[in-house]
């Protein structure tokens, strides 16, 4: 790699916003439309939004936004969302990148948040700076016509109705901020995130309908809701549209089935088509034939512990674990060396020390596990965690785990 001596890294400053925005615009080849170009302007966190210049020409974007994520046993932990990283394809494989990251991780550090996560446009990006793969995704192409779904009791009672996005937007956004202590991996969203979810130009739909919303309701009270969009198609005359899910919640077993139904049914469709849902999602012990649903994984969210010992300390353990870790962190220094946790389901600490090690793992292993979905042990048996004391990797594996799978409830 050719290092790049010329460029500096500089603070956004509000006036340089449009052109710091369609540098990342041009770096991904898309058209954003003016009200997602709007939310983007509007979410920015300008303190934390980095601009890597080459004399006078910007060549380089990174940016982050100030989030608390749900770990293991529900606390919520500051958490930076790495965003908007793009370097011009004129000053690729320079270090341009390499310099945002460094620059960002330390002033993520002196923040104090314990953790920073991304969504990865290419899987390979980002494993050299700590991150590692802590929740994945599940998609499903689903037969609606020849999958049945059984619902549980109490589903029957559950009102469906429709309404315009917009105007159940704050009943929606009520519940979904009822789900996030619930699930590692979710985000507290501050005001005017939920409007994401309403963005709805031609580019989102791809040939879909616009954004349509059924809420679930029980006893007036919204209790869940679904939006999605629906593509219709006719193959030598009969009606086999796609549904295309865009985003579910709710509060209860009955009113997610009621939802899911309703999902599987809608008339002149054929498929129902999800991405990016929780790899334990309900809906799918309930069909008839999970073959037909043609599930796939794919990674979502990427964490790295930026303070390995605040990290480790925030989250309940499902089991009591003792354990030393030996922490390689060549990109954040000051995480390298034997950290010992100690925790049980209440609580735990995480100090430094020189006793011998039991597990000796990198920095990005430990992101990848942090959230409890995905296993210690996998990692050893695929050689990435070192057992140093018999018995460790086992006992720590279970203490990681946890009940109710990661989930990225969307990207950022
Ligand atoms: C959180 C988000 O926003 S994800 C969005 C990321 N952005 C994009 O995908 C937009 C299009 N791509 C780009 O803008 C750029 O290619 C970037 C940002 C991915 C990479 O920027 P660069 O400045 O070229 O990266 P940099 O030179 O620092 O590379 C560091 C190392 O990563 C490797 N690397 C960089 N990008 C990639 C990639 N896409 N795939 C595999 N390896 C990569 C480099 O080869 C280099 O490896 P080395 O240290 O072994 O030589």
């Amino acid at each position: 790699m050719a290092t790049d001596l010329t460029t500096e890294l500089k603070v956004l400053r509000p006036e340089q916003w449009d052109e710091w925005w369609e540098h990342l615009v041009r770096a991904f080849g898309e058209g954003p439309s003016p009200q997602e170009r709007e939310l983007d302007r509007s979410r920015t966190e300008f303190g934390r939004s980095l601009g890597a210049w080459d004399g006078d020409e910007l060549v380089g974007t990174a940016g982050a936004f100030s989030f608390r994520m749900t770990v293991p046993g529900g606390a919520l932990v500051p958490t930076a969302g790495v965003t908007m990283v793009s370097v011009s394809a004129t000053h690729r494989r320079r270090g341009v990148l390499t310099s945002m990251m460094r620059r960002q991780l330390e002033d993520v550090r002196a923040l104090g948040e314990p953790l920073a996560a991304l969504t990865a446009s290419e899987p390979a990006i980002y494993g050299r700076f700590g991150y590692g793969v802590a929740a994945i995704g599940l998609g499903a192409e689903i037969d609606t016509a020849r999958v049945a779904l059984s619902v549980p009791p109490g589903t029957d009672a559950v009102r469906l109705r429709y309404a315009a996005p917009e105007a159940v937007l704050d009943a929606c956004e009520a519940v979904y901020a009822r789900t996030v202590a619930g699930r590692p991996g979710m985000l507290a969203r501050g005001p005017g995130w939920e409007r994401a979810a309403l963005l709805d130009s031609e580019r989102r739909r791809r040939g879909a309908s616009p954004l349509q919303c059924v809420v679930a309701e029980r006893d007036g009270v919204t209790v869940g809701y679904a939006r999605f969009r629906v593509r219709p198609s006719w193959e030598e005359g009969s009606a086999e549209g796609t549904v295309v899910l865009s985003d579910l919640a709710a509060l209860d077993a009955a009113s997610g089935a009621a939802l899911w139904r309703f999902l599987f049914g809608i008339d002149l469709t054929s498929t129902l088509s999800v991405r990016a849902r929780p790899v334990d999602d309900a809906w799918q012990y309930l069909v008839s034939d999970v073959r037909r649903c043609r599930l796939r994984l794919q990674d979502a969210l990427y964490l790295r512990p930026v303070d390995v010992g605040a990290a480790l300390a925030a989250r309940t353990y499902q089991t009591p674990v003792d354990v030393v870790f030996e922490v390689q962190d060549a990109f954040c220094p000051w995480n390298t060396g034997r950290w010992r946790l100690s925790g049980d389901a209440k609580g735990a600490s995480c100090e430094r020390t020189a006793d011998p090690a039991d597990l000796a793992l990198s920095v990005r292993e430990l992101g990848s596990v942090y959230l409890g979905g995905v296993p210690l042990a996998g990692l050893g048996a695929a050689g990435r965690v070192r057992e140093l004391r018999e018995g460790a990797l086992a006992e720590a594996s279970v203490a990681f785990g946890s009940a109710v799978a990661p989930w990225l409830p969307h990207g950022f």
